[in-house]
Order: structure tokens, then sequence, then C-alpha cells
């Protein structure tokens, strides 16, 4: 008789933890995070690892250290969750695993799904990313039929628009917070839309993905409302406050404040040219929102 595979989400925070309740729908599912925590089914850390199947939604900025310390390749498939481009060196998520997961056993999951929504088990749709399509097929079973699934090959086009509208929900969040008018906000959304494709097509990104649900979809929902703490955090910057402060009220990750110092890095290194990402940055390093609308304006 064959084992039943097995299945974990790795990463309890919000998005974990809504994954786990989706999952949770057709298979026995456990969850492990760093902090223990009273769900069903919580295990530890090395049980989870023992899994046949593995999603993890760990920061992207905490990524690497942590699979230095805690991941053992044991032949595991495995399923990003994360959005972000590590700002200290300027990797892809997809670089970083590399160095422990071969690509047939690796995917990445895009589009637009506040955690918040998929806890309800309200419909949504989500793309997976990856060079196998056979690992695509393997993960497809284990979602639930609220959450209708897309295959993509295109890692490196979903792994830039995930990480890029949360840069651009920033801006959105600042342009609400400005009361500058749906207009304003609109061409904002639009231009974004545009310079995330152009940064994405540097590395290889098809179009397609910016003008589907990893793009334009994940951006739309991000950039549009306060469900999204990156929004949250450009209508606090709007309002003068203090980064520090306005992340200890959030109390959860925003990958868009970082994702930002990686873009710049990338921009200058490759020469792109991503005014909007640009003036993200340096307005959370401290210049005025109105000042960098001038220079938007102007640019
Ligand atoms: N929330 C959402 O709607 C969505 C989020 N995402 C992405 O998923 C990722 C996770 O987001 P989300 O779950 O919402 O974030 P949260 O802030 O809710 O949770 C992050 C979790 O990461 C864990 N963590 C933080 N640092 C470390 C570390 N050094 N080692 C191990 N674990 C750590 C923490 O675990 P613990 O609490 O146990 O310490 C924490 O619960 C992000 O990249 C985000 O962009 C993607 C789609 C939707
Ligand atoms: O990625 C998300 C929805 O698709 C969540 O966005 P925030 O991290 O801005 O809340």
């Amino acid at each position: 008789m064959t084992k039943k595979p097995t299945i974990a989400v790795i990463g309890a925070g919000k998005w974990g933890q809504a994954l786990h309740f989706a999952l949770s729908q057709k298979q026995e599912t456990l969850i492990t995070s760093r902090t223990p925590r009273d769900i069903k089914n919580f295990t530890d850390l090395q049980t989870a690892l023992n899994c046949d199947y593995l999603i993890i939604a760990i920061p992207a900025q905490q990524l690497k250290s942590w699979l230095k310390e805690n991941f053992v390749f044991k032949n595991q498939k495995v399923l990003v969750a994360s959005k972000g481009i590590e700002a200290s060196t300027g990797e892809f998520l997809n670089e970083i695993y590399a160095d422990y997961v071969p690509s047939s056993n690796i995917g990445f999951i895009s589009g637009p799904s506040f955690a918040a929504e998929v806890i309800q088990g309200l419909p949504c749709a989500l793309v997976l990313n990856s060079t196998s399509k056979k690992l695509y097929q393997e993960f497809k079973p284990f979602f639930p039929s609220f959450i209708k699934t897309y295959y993509s090959t295109d890692v490196i086009g979903a792994e830039v628009a995930g990480a890029y509208k949360n840069v651009l929900a920033i801006a959105s969040g600042i342009c609400e917070g400005l009361n500058l008018g749906k207009n304003a906000q609109a061409s904002l959304i639009s231009r974004g839309l545009v310079e995330m494709q152009r940064f994405g097509k540097n590395f290889g990104a098809k179009k397609s993905s910016f003008i589907g649900l990893s793009g334009a979809g994940d951006l739309f929902l991000t950039a549009s409302s306060p469900m999204s703490r990156n929004y949250r955090v450009g209508l606090g910057l709007a309002k003068d406050k203090k980064l520090d402060e306005i992340l200890e009220e959030l109390g959860e990750v925003a990958e868009g404040v970082k994702t930002s110092e990686a873009i710049y890095k990338l921009s200058k290194e490759y020469n792109i040219y991503t005014p909007i990402a640009n003036e993200v940055k340096l307005i959370l390093e401290g210049k005025s929102p109105q000042d960098s609308l001038k220079d938007l304006l102007n640019s």
C-alpha cells in the first residue's frame, strides 16, 4: 500500500495560517512556526520538514538565515508563499532557494490573495509558478474548491510582480493619504504596472505575467485597499508618521519596505528606469512625499 502524502505549512503568520486553513479542507495539513501556537495540527519544525510537501510562508528578509539554520533537503516538494526581494543582496527568492532545492522541486505562489479573505473560504485565483508542470499537478489537488489554481512557468515574472506590487501599494497608500484624487491614483497604479514590467523584463520575465493575476491582479488588489499592510504603510507616511511607529502599529510584515531597497539597488546596477519605486525608497528614508510628487510629475 502506498503511503498517503504528507503536507505542512511553515510559518504561522497571517498567510501561513490562511493557507493552512485552505489546505485543511481537503486533507490533514500540519503547520509549524517559530512561535508555538494553539492551532489544530500545529507541530514541531522537524516533523514538518519530514513531510513530502511543504508550503513556506516566512518573510523574504528572514528567509536566507532561516534556510541556513533550519532547512535540510530530503526531496520535499516546496511551494514558496513569500513575496519580496532580499534587500541586502538584491537576490530573488528563487536564487536563494536554488542553494537548497532543485528547480524541479520548487514552485512560487502568486496572485491576489488577502489572507483575511482566504481564511474565510472566500473564492480566489492563484498562480503556481514552476519550471515543473509535474510539481503543479502534484500540488493542485491539495487546494480546496474555493481556490482556482493556474499554472505558469514564469517564476521570475511571478516573483517580480509579487514583490514589486508591495512597493507600489505603499505609493498608492501615500497617494490616498495625501488626498491626491482617483485620477492620480489610477495614473500611479497603471504607470507602476508599466514600471514593474520593465523591471521584470530585464530579468527575463514574461509580459503576460504582468497583465494577469500575478501582476495586474495582485497590484489592483493591494494598491486599492487598506486591507493591504503595504498600503497602510503608505497611509501612515502620508500622515507624517515615523516608519518605526507605523511598523510597530502594523505588527505584521510589510514586504514593500525592504523590497524598495532591493529594487533601488538592482535598478542602479542594471540601469533600469524605476521612478515610482525609487521615490518610495526615498520617502521611507525621510524625503517628503510632496517633494516626491513634484519630482515624479516633472520626471
Ligand atoms: N498576508 C497576506 O495576505 C499575504 C502574504 N503574503 C506573503 O507571505 C509572507 C508572510 O506574510 P504573513 O504571513 O502575512 O506575515 P506575518 O507578519 O503575519 O507573519 C510572518 C511570520 O513569519 C515568521 N517569522 C518571522 N521572522 C522569522 C524568522 N526569522 N524565522 C522564522 N520565522 C519567522 C513569524 O513567525 P512567528 O510568529 O511564529 O514568530 C511570523 O508569524 C510575506 O512575504 C507576505 O508578503 C503573500 C500573500 C498574501
Ligand atoms: O500579497 C498580498 C495579497 O495578495 C498581501 O498584501 P499585503 O502584504 O500588503 O497585506
